[in-house]
């Protein structure tokens, strides 16, 4: 029995363009042939098989299908444009539309060998089929290479039908017959020839176009690259271009935003600055107004200034006047409490038992004298004074009523205000004070203070100051300059008369701008006298020491100017000398302040006799202390001297003489006094 050996293996065909077609391949065997040619012995295999009449050889499978397959081989088909079909030595060109030779007659040789060969420059081996049929490829041509399966065919079932016939092994003939059936039913060789020669030309024409296609493909893809390079270029550029874009877009959006606010800014600035224009014009009107008002306050002023001007001239008038009444020599009385040294715990400071004070023109001190009979008696001495100030009065009581005083020297008048007293009845502190506190500041930083508040107010009616400080001390007769820089004794200090001027040769003259400059004076005075101290015991309580302000105005609305002094001196201690019991130099001391005390004395009674004797002479010069206070003393000046009186019991007897030269001085009257214009 005969089967179909699933033979439908496709092999490659190469074709004309390169292009390659698959084509199936078929193969019949019959098997019972091929059992009953493994039966035959010793039979040369292409006989058996060829006697079979089987065109095809059996697949191979050991070493018999060996030796078919180089039959195989040998009779290889590769289909190309042109197939032969290779019969015994006869060739035959195949058409394999028809199946068969252009002859339907071929011959076989001793050797009935049956090969199909293609050209031989692209043939190739299909593998060991014995029949191959190749299937319609992609290319058309191609298709009619190939033959229709053989049943599809009218010739081709008829050689079917034969080939299917049952031929016996010794039916040679027959099987002849059906062979020249077979070759009869294939197609027309020539005409398959033809076709392939068309088919090669049309062939070349295509690997011609093919070549061209493949050059316009390569250089087709060539440009693709380079357009898709220019493409991602593009791309790329883009890419960075709508990135910068897009900042750009961000930075934009948030100028805008920035340009808003502003916008809002500004419009609230712009609203706030009409108002403040609209404030502006009103207060601009408001400015006007106040112009006009103020021209008109100036002339009021200036008016209000001549008026005050008057009144102020009519004041220093009245001031005059006033102290006149008062007289050009007053006296104060000042009556000290005790130091904490001086009572016993929990006395009272204040209560002085033998002096007292019953009014404030009047003192009174109790003093003891004795009688023949040995008992004491008590003796009260009354003394009336302008002031009398007790231990309670302070330091500013004092100044109130010196300060009209102080006024008068900066009106133009010499001033001179006297401490006097036994050594430790409160002179200096009444002068000086306690620097250490403002409530006990005494008459020298009160009256600088005064004066600098009134140069403050006189500036107000066109007049300014310049105000000069000396300060000495006279020790036993001698001139010392409490403001030189250094305290020295060998520098000599002589008192000169110019232009009826006194004047001190040497002297520091200190011109004072503030309050503070004049403590700062105050304190290098101090200094000195404690160094003047240690080198002559008690020397502050031995020498007179004269603080000298020398005020010097000037109006210039007035063209006026005005010149006055104020002395403030504090006298030395004036103990008596037969009563201290001093020897030696003390005794000297103590006889030279005496003289010039008395000389101090006899001047203020010379100077109130004077206005009916004004021929009298005034004995200025016996005092270097009258000498100095020459023209601050008389008809043209003011004297206030302050009696200070000790609180202490075995003091009374010194107060006493101090209150009574006090008297004398107190009844003197001493002319108009003058003012320095
Ligand atoms: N009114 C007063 N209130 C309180 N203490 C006073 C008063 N007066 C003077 N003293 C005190 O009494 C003491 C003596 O006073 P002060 O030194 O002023 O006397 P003096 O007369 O100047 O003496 P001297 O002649 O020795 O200089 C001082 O300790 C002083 O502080």
């Amino acid at each position: 029995m005969s089967c179909k050996l699933a033979s439908e293996k496709e092999n490659l065909v190469e074709q004309g363009n390169g292009s390659r077609s698959r084509l199936p391949v078929f193969c019949t065997i019959n098997e019972s042939k091929r059992k009953r040619e493994d039966e035959l012995p010793e039979m040369c295999p292409h006989q058996k098989w060829e006697d079979e009449g089987s065109l095809l050889p059996p697949p191979s499978t050991g070493p018999r299908s060996k030796k078919r397959k180089s039959i195989t081989h040998r009779g290889a088909a590769t289909l190309r444009s042109t197939s032969k079909l290779v019969v015994g030595r006869q060739q035959l060109r195949v058409d394999p539309k028809a199946g068969r030779p252009p002859s339907s007659k071929f011959s076989a040789g001793s050797r009935r060998d049956l090969s199909i060969k293609t050209s031989s420059s692209l043939s190739r081996p299909l593998g060991n089929q014995n029949t191959m049929i190749a299937k319609p490829g992609p290319l058309s041509n191609v298709k009619n290479l190939v033959p229709e399966k053989p049943a599809e065919n009218e010739k081709g079932k008829a050689v079917h039908s034969i080939l299917k016939k049952k031929r016996p092994g010794w039916d040679t003939k027959g099987r002849l017959e059906d062979l020249e059936a077979y070759i009869r039913s294939l197609p027309d060789i020539g005409e398959l020839q033809k076709k392939l020669e068309v088919l090669t030309s049309e062939n070349l024409q295509l690997e011609t176009q093919s070549q061209n296609y493949s050059k316009r493909t390569s250089q087709l893809e060539c440009e693709l690259a380079t357009e898709k390079l220019h493409h991602k270029q593009s791309e790329l550029i883009r890419n960075m271009y709508e990135s910068e874009l897009q900042q750009v877009r961000d930075e934009l959006s948030k100028v805008r935003i920035e340009h808003q606010k502003y916008q809002d800014e500004l419009a609230i600035c712009k609203k706030k600055l009409e108002k403040v224009q609209n404030e502006v014009k009103i207060l601009e009107v408001d400015k006007e107004n106040i112009l006009l008002e103020c021209s008109a306050k100036d002339k009021t002023i200036t008016d209000m200034k001549g008026q005050l001007l008057c009144e102020e001239s009519k004041r220093r008038d009245l001031h005059e006047q006033l102290q006149e009444v008062k007289g050009n020599i007053r006296v104060f009385c000042r009556v000290r409490p005790f130091t904490a040294g001086e009572i016993q715990e929990g006395e009272d400071c204040f209560d002085i038992p033998h002096i007292k004070v019953p009014n404030d023109k009047c003192i009174q001190i109790t003093t003891e004298t004795g009688s023949l009979i040995g008992a004491k008696t008590a003796k009260f001495n009354r003394f009336q004074f302008d002031q009398v100030f007790g231990p309670l009065s302070s330091q500013s009581d004092i100044f109130e009523e010196l300060s009209q005083l102080v006024q008068s020297a900066l009106d133009g008048i010499n001033v001179c205000i006297f401490a006097y007293g036994q050594t430790g009845s409160g002179k200096t502190f009444t002068m000086e004070g306690d620097t250490s506190a403002s409530e006990t500041l005494g008459v020298i930083p009160r009256s600088v203070k005064y004066i600098f508040q009134e140069c403050d107010r006189m500036q107000s009616l066109g007049w300014s100051y310049t105000i000069q400080v000396s300060y000495l001390e006279i020790y036993n007769e001698k001139i010392q300059d409490l403001l030189a820089p250094s305290w020295n004794t060998t520098t000599k200090y002589e008192l000169r008369h110019i232009d009826n001027e006194t004047y001190v040769t040497n002297l520091t003259k200190e011109v004072i701008q503030t309050e503070e400059h004049l403590l700062s004076l105050v304190k290098l005075a101090q200094k000195h006298r404690a160094v003047a101290e240690t080198e002559c015991n008690e020397y502050s309580s031995r020498s007179h020491s004269v603080f000298i302000l020398k005020l010097n105005g000037i109006n210039t609305d007035l063209n006026k100017t005005c010149s006055g002094i104020l002395n403030l001196v504090d006298l030395a201690g004036s103990e008596r000398a037969k009563n201290s019991g001093a020897e030696g130099s003390h005794l000297t001391e103590l006889k030279n302040i005496n003289s010039s005390l008395t000389a101090l004395s006899n001047c203020i009674m010379a100077l109130g006799n004077k206005s009916s004797k004004p021929s009298l002479h005034i004995p200025f010069r016996n005092s270097k202390l009258t000498h100095l206070l020459q023209n601050c003393l008389g008809g043209n000046c003011k004297t206030l001297m302050f009696i200070n009186v000790s609180p202490i019991q075995q003091h009374a007897q010194e107060s006493l003489n101090s209150l009574r030269f006090a008297e004398k001085v107190n009844a003197t009257k001493i002319g108009l006094a003058a003012k320095n214009f």
